[in-house]
């Protein structure tokens, strides 16, 4: 069975077909990557996924159920967590802060006494499971570092690592390595093979196809919110419908 299944999903913007019936499928334990020029519909769709656009037409299946036009924390609860940008709050917290905020059931005492090292069992094995998260990223050094003191590669290492926090099965994820540096690109890249092959699913869009094509197991292309091509990197790549509209005949 496919972990994510859309079915004619679409969703339009006074009269704009920003989605048109796009039929996408996911298969667990993968990196699925969606492609496509600037305006295709790529965030539409994973806006449209993660409920925060109700579709106006199709459906949507996580794990077989049909979460169609469930608001964004209802989809969470289904384990699909999407990645944000670290925003100007958040950045005055450290960066173990930041993963401790995110996870589930954390409630505001929880941070107080981290801050004042009078933790609980409970919430010491939070700490824990930060601290191994961000072990794993390779950014447990920055553990005290103020997120708004990091590079950009280091924040996005920090949004992926809040989304792990929450336990996902599948994390979709809009452009995680603009603006990085190619080695922590790669590096973030080889980070999501890891958690593939822990269990994870990624639903990822991004532009740098250099880096990612490498990475990735499956790739749709958009176009006019339309899927136009779909398949394994190097057959996409060669499709001259994608060379056409997307490479712009290069
Ligand atoms: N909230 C909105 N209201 C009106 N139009 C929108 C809205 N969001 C997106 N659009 C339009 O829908 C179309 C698809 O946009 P979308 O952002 O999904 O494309 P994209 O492929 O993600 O582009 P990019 O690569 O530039 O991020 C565009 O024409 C865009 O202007």
């Amino acid at each position: 069975m496919k972990i994510l299944k859309t079915v004619s999903l679409s969703k339009f913007f006074d009269g704009l077909k920003a989605l048109n019936k796009v039929n996408i499928e996911v298969d667990r334990q993968t990196l699925t990557l969606i492609i496509g020029p600037n305006g295709s519909g790529k965030s539409t769709f994973i806006n449209t996924i993660c409920g925060f656009y109700k579709p106006d037409e199709g459906k949507v299946y996580f794990e077989g159920k049909d979460i169609t036009g469930l608001p964004p924390n209802k989809i969470y609860e289904h384990g699909i967590v999407r990645t944000f940008q670290t925003p100007q709050p958040l950045k005055k917290l450290t960066v173990l802060e930041n993963l401790i905020i995110a996870e589930r059931h954390v409630g505001e005492n929880v941070l107080k006494a981290l801050r004042y090292s009078s933790w609980l069992k409970q919430e010491e094995e939070l700490v824990e499971r930060a601290f191994k998260t961000l072990e794993f990223l390779k950014i447990d050094h920055l553990w005290d570092r103020e997120a708004y003191k990091l590079s950009g590669g280091q924040l996005k290492l920090v949004e992926v690592g809040r989304a792990l926090m929450t336990n996902p099965k599948m994390i979709v994820t809009d452009e995680p390595i603009a603006g990085v540096a190619p080695a922590l690109a790669h590096e973030i890249f080889d980070r999501f093979v890891e958690l593939k092959k822990k269990g994870i699913t990624f639903l990822i869009v991004e532009h740098r196809l250099d880096i990612v094509m490498s990475y990735v197991d499956y790739v749709y292309v958009m176009a006019s919110g339309q899927v136009i091509s779909q398949g394994k990197p190097e057959d996409v790549m060669n499709d001259p419908r994608v060379i056409e509209v997307y490479l712009g005949g290069d």
